[in-house]
């Protein structure tokens, strides 16, 4: 199941507030999915696990709007809707450990209502096959690697061939290899489907991502182009062969020199900044900085 256009929107969420007791976790959020992959950044805390369960429909925000494919998913029957075009993994999937590969992916499989046995079990397969997992299939959950799981876990959002991705930082605890895998994997399934990804690695946003969303203390700060945000810190990263004690953020590299990101001094030498930079011009360090 697919959109069928680069210019459909899969999910608009607008105003969106929701608190938990006194922590207000979104704070206003506004946001429209297309087709490809969009990255959510932001500090721990942010709100992004909140967003992507409210977009879920794992839970119910306290003001604003969300649809999806065109429907209210506030409502009952749009969350339905919503419910069966979509595939979520959420940051900790909890898995029955006496389960097999296969069975987890089955059971999720009856709950995504395939009720005919012989495609059903076709369909987990395929699944199983996308994230590379066909020989493990018969192992038991509890004797998978953390990096396998998350296979599995993957495999279990997949079933179904939803038109909306929901991936909680899919890619924390992999290795390098398999980092690669997801990403290879993510950029097809974005082809002709939302993605929306909560991550921490930048790079993962930089080589996938046609949109960035980055989120802080519950709000919106930035949403545009990789590039664009990497744009932010043009003209403010800049080396040298010393501590800056007033930069934002200041680091000595491999090489010896330090990078400093934040207000240069008359006549520096200006490096081209990253995602990454632009990123640390934008969140609120006092609440993620540490100290050298
Ligand atoms: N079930 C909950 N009960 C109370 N407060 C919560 C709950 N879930 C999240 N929060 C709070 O809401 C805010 C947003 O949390 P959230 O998990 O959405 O952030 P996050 O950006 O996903 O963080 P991380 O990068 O650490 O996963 C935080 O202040 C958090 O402590």
């Amino acid at each position: 199941m697919t959109l069928s256009s680069a210019t459909d929107v899969a999910v608009r969420a607008d105003g969106v507030v929701l608190r938990y007791g006194r922590t207000t976790a979104l704070d206003g959020v506004s946001l429209s999915l297309g087709t490809g992959v969009t990255g959510l950044l932001g500090p721990n805390g942010a709100g992004k696990t909140t967003l992507l369960r409210v977009v879920a429909t794992a839970v119910r925000p306290d003001a604003g709007s969300v649809t999806a494919f065109g429907h209210d998913v506030l409502s009952g029957p749009g969350r339905l809707a919503l419910r069966r075009r979509l595939g979520y993994l959420p940051q900790d999937p909890g898995f029955h450990p006496s389960f097999t590969a296969f069975e987890f992916v089955d059971y999720v499989a009856i709950l995504k209502e395939l009720t005919v046995r012989s495609a059903r079990h076709a369909e987990v397969r395929r699944v199983l096959n996308q994230v590379g997992l066909d020989a493990q299939r018969g192992k038991r959950m509890r004797a998978l690697s953390g990096g396998m799981r998350q296979r599995v876990a993957l495999a279990a959002a997949l079933v179904g061939d939803p038109a909306l991705l929901i991936l909680d930082e899919p890619t924390v605890g992999l290795d390098p290899e398999q980092r690669m895998r997801f990403r290879e994997l993510f950029a097809d399934l974005g082809e002709d489907r939302a993605v929306l990804l909560s991550t921490h690695q930048t790079e993962d946003v930089m080589s996938l991502c046609r949109t960035v969303v980055v989120i802080d203390q519950g709000r919106v700060r930035f949403s545009g182009t990789p590039s664009d945000l990497a744009g932010l810190a043009a003209g403010r990263v800049w080396t040298s062969d010393a501590r800056a004690p007033g930069a934002l953020a200041s680091w000595r590299t491999g090489t010896g020199n330090h990078r400093h990101v934040g207000d240069p001094p008359a006549g520096a030498v200006l490096l081209e900044p990253t995602i990454e930079d632009g990123y640390l011009t934008l969140v609120d360090l006092r609440t993620t900085e540490v100290q050298p």
